[in-house]
Formats: structure tokens, C-alpha cells, sequence
């Protein structure tokens, strides 16, 4: 398989420091020891750009980096191999905890708010978005809003980069998804939660998930990626919409699996593949994460070795 001819991006807007600590049972009012612990440079689109490297596909990460967490996060990305243009701010970037229980599954995960961005801190990403964009080039946006920015940014950093020919890839939720998809993203990847939140609704059948995929394309997004868990992944274009499901699997954990499968979908996307091919690489990079401890990515054998198991059907 060849390198993207495309360049890709990623943008992490709340980056964080994601903290696992592995303990064996989850209990409340206790001290809990942990057995394991663990260190990822997270932060959705900074898992993004860990797990296209794992597939061997090269990307340059932008977002905002501050104080003693940030300097760890762009060591920590610099020795992958990631290439890095961070806007470095007064803040202190955040860091993100998961407390999970050995071998079943459960875990507690809280999220800091971030350190709160300028306006000027701001305009100084959108300058390097100017700057990089060129037609074609792929974009991933995804993750929280930090204290500070408005939840038009991502609406507006997609027009920027829309007006300049880019394809600007969005996951996020709430109002920062729904004004985001107003703008147009070339993809939008929400999961089932983020999807029933902004439709209002409950998504239970098929006839809901291809609902989600009708009220996404209206909105000028060419390809919608509802993810679905266990359940694989629904991938619509206005000509086609197909399924993808994972084999049964044992899962370790599944934070960062729905940024391991945008970099699935982009791998595929970026070598030309079809829909239903852009679906199983898609999965198979998901659930191959989810195999993983931490915010682990999977590597590229493993996904190549799902990928086989993968299901793919038509659903329109
Ligand atoms: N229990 C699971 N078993 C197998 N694969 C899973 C499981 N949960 C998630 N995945 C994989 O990760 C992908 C994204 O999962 P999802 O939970 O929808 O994303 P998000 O992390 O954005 O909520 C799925 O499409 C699937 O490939
Ligand atoms: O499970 P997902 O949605 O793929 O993302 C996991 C990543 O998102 C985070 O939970 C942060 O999420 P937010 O940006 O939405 O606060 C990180 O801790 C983790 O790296």
C-alpha cells in the first residue's frame, strides 16, 4: 500500500494528557491501588494522527499546547514520529483520567475542562489553518471545545477551509457538531449518542440510522460515518449507504476507538478505496483499538487481520 498523495491534517482544539490507571475492581469510598498505569498523548485528533501512524500513513497534528502537559503531549508525539505546528498558549493543557476495571470492561473516565484559549491564541491556529490548507488536503476537527473558543469555531474554521478546496473531516458533539455540519464538512463522524442528541430522537432501527444519514447529507456533508459500538458503522453518501460490522471480539477499552476508526476511514479514503471498503478499514482500525489497553491504537497487522472479518452489507 502506497503513502497519501494528499497531505492530512489533524486539529485538537482541547488536547489532553490521557491518564489510564487499571485497578481491579471499581469500588466507591475505598482507596483503589492500581495495578497498571499508563500515559497517552490524546486529545481526539492527536488519536487520530497516532493511529494513522500506526498504519504507516504520515499527518502534521495543530492545536494548542500549554505549560508543563503540553511540552510532555509534543515530546510525546514528536518521538512517534508525528510532525507537529502547535499555537503554544498561556494555559495549562489538560489531563483526562480513566479508571478502569482489569478484565471486564467497566471503567469511570473524567475529563478536565482545559485551559481557556485567547482570542488571539485563536486567531494564531486559524492563520496556520490559512497557511496549510491546500485543495484536497484532508482535515480532521475533533474533540471538545476549550474554555474560550465560541461554538462557531469549528463552523468557521470549516468554511475557511472548504473556500480553500481542503476536505475538513468533524467529530465533535452538542452544539460545536450541530453548527459544524451546518458549514458543510466534507465528512462528520458522530456516534449514535451524539447523532440522537442533535435529531431530538432515539436512533433504534434502521430506518433512524439511515434518517441520521439523510439529515446530515441535506446539510451539504458528502459522507456521514455514524458510528455504532459493537455494531460497526454506518457509511452514507448520497449515493450509497452500506454497513460495517466488526467480528466478536474481547474488548480491553473503548476510549479513543471511535478516533482510531476516522483514521481507518481517512487510510482508506486517502488510496482511493469504495465506500464499502472505506467501511471495513474503517472497523477494522476501530475495533482493532478496541483490543488495545489505554487509549491504545491498533498496529497495522492487526487491522489488516480484522479487516478480513469485517462485514460489509448495503443498506441503500
Ligand atoms: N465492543 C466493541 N467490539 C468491537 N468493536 C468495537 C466495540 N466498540 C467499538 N468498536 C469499534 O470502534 C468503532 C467506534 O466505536 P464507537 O463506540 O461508535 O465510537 P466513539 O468512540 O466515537 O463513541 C466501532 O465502529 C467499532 O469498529
Ligand atoms: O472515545 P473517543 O470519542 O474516540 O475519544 C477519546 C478521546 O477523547 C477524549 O475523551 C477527550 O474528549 P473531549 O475532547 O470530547 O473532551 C480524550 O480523553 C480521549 O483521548
Amino acid at each position: 500500500m502506497t503513502e497519501p498523495l494528499l497531505p492530512v491534517f489533524t486539529v485538537t482544539l482541547n488536547p489532553g494528557l490521557d491518564r489510564t490507571l487499571v485497578v481491579p475492581r471499581l469500588q466507591e469510598n475505598v482507596v483503589l491501588r492500581a495495578v497498571e498505569s499508563r500515559l497517552d498523548w490524546g486529545g481526539k485528533g492527536f488519536n487520530v494522527s497516532r493511529a494513522l501512524q500506526a498504519l504507516g500513513v504520515p499527518s502534521t497534528a495543530l492545536g494548542f499546547v500549554g505549560g508543563a502537559t503540553g511540552q510532555l503531549l509534543e515530546r510525546g508525539l514528536s518521538g512517534l514520529g508525528i510532525a507537529t505546528d502547535f499555537v503554544h498558549i498561556q494555559g495549562e493543557t489538560r489531563t483526562n483520567t480513566v479508571i478502569a476495571e482489569a478484565h471486564s470492561g467497566r471503567y469511570i473516565k473524567v475529563n478536565e475542562a482545559g485551559p481557556t484559549v485567547t482570542p488571539a491564541e485563536l486567531a494564531g491556529l486559524r492563520a496556520r489553518l490559512m497557511d496549510l490548507a491546500t485543495p484536497g488536503s484532508y482535515w480532521v476537527l475533533a474533540g471538545s471545545l476549550p474554555p474560550g473558543v465560541p461554538s462557531t469555531c469549528y463552523g468557521e474554521l470549516i468554511a475557511v477551509l472548504r473556500e480553500r478546496g481542503a476536505r475538513p473531516m468533524l467529530d465533535t458533539s452538542g452544539e460545536a457538531l450541530r453548527l459544524g455540519c451546518a458549514a458543510g464538512p466534507f465528512l462528520v463522524k458522530p456516534n449514535q449518542e451524539e447523532a440522537a442528541e442533535l435529531l431530538g430522537r432515539p436512533l433504534r432501527t434502521q430506518a433512524d440510522r439511515l434518517d441520521t444519514v439523510a439529515f446530515f447529507l441535506e446539510q451539504g456533508v458528502e459522507l456521514v460515518a455514524l458510528s455504532l459500538g459493537a455494531e460497526g458503522l454506518v457509511l452514507g453518501s448520497r449515493s450509497e449507504v452500506v454497513q460495517a460490522v466488526p467480528p466478536a471480539v474481547t474488548v480491553q477499552t473503548v476510549v479513543g476507538v471511535g478516533d482510531a476508526l476516522l483514521a481507518g476511514i481517512l487510510w482508506a479514503l486517502v488510496r482511493g478505496a469504495t465506500l464499502a471498503d472505506v467501511a471495513r478499514w474503517g472497523v477494522a482500525a476501530g475495533t482493532a483499538a478496541a483490543q488495545e489497553p489505554g487509549v491504545g491504537v491498533g498496529s497495522r497487522a492487526s487491522v489488516e487481520a480484522l479487516y478480513g472479518q469485517v462485514r460489509v452489507f448495503t443498506l441503500r
